[in-house]
């Protein structure tokens, strides 16, 4: 049997509401490049992965291929799909993308567009995990203590030690990924991250401890620790 490969699937298809900028925020520029390149071009520069597949506004796919994969030269984009209402939708479209070019052993790594600040070391453990048939998220233990809150009003204060907050890449078997997705299709569940999905499924996921400056760039602060972070790593552009 051939060795499993392992794609990315990058959903970059939300509208950056909370951002406030003028244009979607996977655009802007960090060091000189559009956000969603420098996310890209860790996958690109990766021996480890065989391919990509990016999730897009459907009305800014032209823009996207022209400014961002044609421009940098993403040779491993191998489709840019139209996305969906909710980061879920945009994940299974991207998922069917895949379905002539990835096996049911295949890895998938589901990555978000917004988070530039992964590596190579990241990339190889969650391949790993990911090879043994359990869910393998990157994640951070919360720094904070967490409130449950109903209406103003708090309801409980979890044990903080038994918090993580998820981040992505989230990864798994191709097979097993599609399954759970369809599964919530059918169920009509629309959860916030993949993970989740394969959790309904009574798949086991396993945590990989990520970085704190693996941010997902979502307000305006996000964008100035992450030109910060950039600086102090020495990169502009490329
Ligand atoms: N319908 C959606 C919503 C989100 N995403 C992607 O999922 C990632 C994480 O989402 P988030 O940072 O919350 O982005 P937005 O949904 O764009 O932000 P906002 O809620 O502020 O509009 C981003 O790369 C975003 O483009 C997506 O592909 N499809
Ligand atoms: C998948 C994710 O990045 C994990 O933290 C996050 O849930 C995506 O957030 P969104 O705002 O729902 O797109």
């Amino acid at each position: 049997m051939s060795k499993p490969r392992a794609f990315a699937l990058i959903p970059a298809a939300g509208m950056g509401k909370r951002m406030g900028a003028s244009m979607n925020k996977q655009y802007l520029q960090l060091g000189g490049k559009p956000i969603v390149a420098r996310t890209l071009q860790v996958f690109q520069d990766s021996p480890l992965i065989s391919g990509i597949i990016l999730v897009i506004p459907e009305d800014e796919i032209p823009y996207c291929r022209r400014e961002v994969v044609e421009k940098y030269q993403l040779t491993k984009v191998l489709d840019v799909v139209p996305g969906g209402s909710e980061r879920q939708h945009s994940v299974m479209n991207g998922l069917r993308a895949l379905q002539n070019l990835a096996a049911a052993e295949d890895i998938i790594l589901i990555h978000d567009g917004v988070r530039p600040f992964i590596d190579e070391g990241i990339l190889q453990q969650s391949i790993d995990l990911a090879g043994s048939g359990v869910g393998a998220l990157v994640a951070v233990q919360s720094k904070d203590t967490i409130k449950v809150v109903r209406d103003g009003v708090v309801i409980s204060t979890p044990e903080r030690s038994t918090l993580w907050q998820a981040q992505t890449p989230q990864s798994f078997r191709y097979g097993q990924i599609l399954q759970a997705h369809q599964q919530a299709v059918q169920d009509n569940f629309v959860g916030t991250d993949d993970c989740s999905l394969f959790e309904r499924s009574n798949e086991p996921v396993k945590i990989i401890t990520g970085s704190y400056r693996n941010i997902k760039i979502t307000t305006p602060e996000d964008l100035v620790l992450a030109e910060a972070f950039l600086s102090q790593q020495g990169g502009g552009q490329p």
